[in-house]
């Protein structure tokens, strides 16, 4: 039958330094009965206990420091403190609260209430804001969780505790999360990664303590990978530093690694020596797992030096202890040393019975290494599942980001895009209205005459044009009146030219109030206007030029300073007579003007047509008759 303790020295149990607490204040006779793992797992969660106080300012906030500070030095003011923080939690703040829930986190864990501490720590992980808190009961569980072997969760917040640690500021809080990692690690079995922190931890420059600790979980874990080291580098300058700032249980753990050491390498008595030397020490500690482990390294060395008696007191004392886990490795070891004991001594019923014992033991030690290894492996599966999760949530978040920012851009683009645009119809609107209102203005100013509104002749004429073409096809009657003032160049002359000019826009709107909308009145020359009356007989033409004349003949220019009376020749002609022609109907409506000049001025005369000249007599006709005949034939 082979022994089956692997990994070197035993291991069970997790880091040391957690008792370090322990260490400087030894274990009563209660906490050593219950010795083993379990204290050792306590001791753990101790260290985390250990860790320095945030900074708070208020009060309350320093009172919380000073309980945190105290927590495994002094466990009365701790608990003192924390029902006197209890009894005016409800003086404290938010941030407050959730540290005072922490410390009574710590508090469970101490008095041994595994559950309830894990249950709310686990909680105030989830919940808490403050991220070091979050951090510290990331940490909690992970210990504590340990010590109820609930493996799978201990290193699920191990692992999501030290994924905040970069995060962290506060230097010894930092270090204290690599040297639980690291003990947590070599006690699941996983050297390399507490090789890995505790490496980290070195590079952060520790103090002393740390600095043991640090040195102790790497000598184990080198020995745990079963990687060469240097003695003089490796072991004893660690075994020096830890020794010189007394720190026991350290000191003799490395020893008990140097020893495991000297022993694979055939120097069992020189290992026997330093165990031996040191077990002295090792009890006075009081730290139930070094001396278990030491006694049964000293146990397992003796029997290999045929020392049968030696190894035999030495299992026994092992087997002695009182509470320890039947898992626990030195438990194992002592029940095989004794077994090969009995064997040597050839009691063969004893061998028996310390077979079976040795066989339940190292069966169940192997089931627990097993459930250490699958928590171990499960933790990594849904570390990495979980990183993947966030990788593609990452990835999902950047795609929609950048959909975000496209969106955005494109909003931005289209907005810009609309303003511009806006600007564009808007410039292009003024320009467009300025445009046409200076086209309007040249038309206006094309088209009309500048003293009087009317329209000037060639717009006149158009306008005219256009409404005969539109009545010639109606067939509807359209007569034209031409003015022409009487005497104007008096008015000049005499009274000045703007008082000329005020009587010509005085005529203009006389006239204005006689013609409807649709008829045409225009200044066609300096003292004379015609109007173009659509729909309107020659009869009722001959009764507006009337109204016409009189009310230029009431025009009184003595309001402009002039004396002289104002009037107006008028001639009338009507489609009926004279056709739809524009000019043959002004040259008809002139020649009926200059009949009334002739005839004494201040008066309307309808266009008559030259009698037929019998035949062989010549007709004698005016200027003006002339040229509409002219025109006409
Ligand atoms: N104040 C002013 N006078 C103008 C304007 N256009 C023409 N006249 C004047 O109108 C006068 C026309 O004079 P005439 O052609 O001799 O006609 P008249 O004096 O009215 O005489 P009869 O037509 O024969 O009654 C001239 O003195 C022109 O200078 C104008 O815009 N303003």
């Amino acid at each position: 039958m082979s022994r089956t303790r692997r990994g070197g020295r035993p291991t069970e149990g997790l880091c040391w330094a957690a008792r370090l607490d322990a260490g400087r204040r030894p274990d009563s006779g209660a906490a050593m009965a219950a010795g083993g793992l379990r204290g050792a797992l306590t001791s753990v969660a101790a260290l985390v206990l250990l860790a320095p106080a945030l900074a708070f300012a208020s009060p309350f906030s320093k009172r919380l420091d000073a309980a945190d500070a105290v927590r495994s030095k002094d466990p009365a003011r701790f608990n003192r403190l924390l029902t006197q923080l209890q009894s005016e939690r409800s003086r404290a703040t938010a941030a407050e609260l959730e540290h005072l829930r922490l410390l009574v986190d710590y508090q469970h864990a101490l008095k041994g209430q595994y559950e309830v501490a894990i249950g709310d720590a686990v909680a105030l992980f989830d919940q808490a804001h403050d991220l070091q808190l979050k951090y510290r009961a990331g940490l909690l569980v992970a210990n504590v969780a340990a010590v109820t072997r609930d493996f799978t969760l201990g290193l699920r917040y191990l692992e999501q505790a030290m994924a905040l640690q970069p995060q962290v500021q506060d230097p010894d809080l930092r270090r204290m999360g690599f040297i639980v990692a690291g003990g947590l690690y070599n006690e699941y079995g996983q050297y390399a990664l507490a090789l890995e922190s505790v490496t980290a931890l070195l590079r952060e420059q520790p103090d002393p303590r740390n600095l043991c600790i640090g040195e102790q979980i790497r000598t184990r874990a080198l020995q745990g990978l079963g990687a060469p080291f240097d003695e003089e580098r490796d072991i004893q300058s660690a075994i020096t530093q830890c020794a010189s700032i007394k720190e026991t249980i350290p000191v003799n753990l490395i020893r008990n690694t140097l020893a495991e050491r000297w022993a694979q390498s055939g120097k069992v008595n020189q290992a026997i020596a330093l165990l031996e030397a040191s077990l002295p020490e090792v009890r006075a500690t009081g730290y139930t797992r070094l001396i278990g482990e030491t006694e049964s390294q000293i146990a397992d060395y003796r029997l290999r030096s045929g020392d049968i008696a030696g190894a035999e007191a030495a299992a026994r004392r092992v087997a002695a202890i009182k509470g320890q886990d039947l898992r626990w490795l030195p438990n194992v070891n002592a029940h095989h040393v004794l077994y090969e004991v009995a064997l040597r001594q050839h009691d063969y019923a004893r061998a028996l019975e310390e077979y079976r014992l040795y066989a339940e033991a190292d069966k169940a030690r192997l089931d627990d290494v097993k459930a250490r290894e699958y928590a171990f492996q499960l933790s990594r599966h849904e570390l990495k599942q979980k990183n993947q999760s966030i990788a593609l949530l990452s990835n999902q978040n950047q795609v929609l980001r950048l959909q975000q920012e496209v969106a955005q851009r494109s909003s931005w683009n289209f907005r810009l895009a609309l303003a511009l645009l806006l600007v564009l119809v808007a410039s292009l609107s003024y320009w467009g209205w300025r445009a046409r209102r200076t086209h309007g203005s040249l038309r206006h100013l094309a088209e009309t005459d500048g003293l009087t509104g009317l329209s000037n002749r060639r717009h006149f004429r158009a306008g005219s044009e256009a409404a005969l073409a539109s009545c010639a096809q109606r067939q509807r009657a359209v007569a034209v009146l031409l003015f022409d003032l009487d005497h104007f160049k008096q008015i000049n002359d005499q009274c000045g030219h703007s008082a000329g000019d005020w009587v010509l826009r005085e005529v203009a709107r006389v006239g204005r109030l006689h013609v409807r909308d649709g008829d045409l009145f225009g200044r066609i020359g300096g003292e004379e206007f015609a109007m173009t009356l659509v729909d309107c007989e020659v009869h009722h033409a001959l009764g507006i030029a009337e109204a016409c004349r009189r009310a230029i003949e009431a025009i009184d220019a003595g309001s402009c300073g002039c004396a002289l009376p104002v009037a107006a020749s008028i001639g009338v002609v009507g489609t009926r007579q004279a056709g739809y022609e524009y000019e043959a109907l002004i040259a008809h409506a002139d020649a009926a003007m200059y009949r009334s000049k002739v005839g004494g001025r201040n008066r309307v005369t309808l266009y008559e047509p030259p009698p037929v000249p019998a035949p062989g007599q010549p007709v004698l006709l005016d200027r003006r008759n002339a040229d509409a005949m002219l025109g006409q034939y």
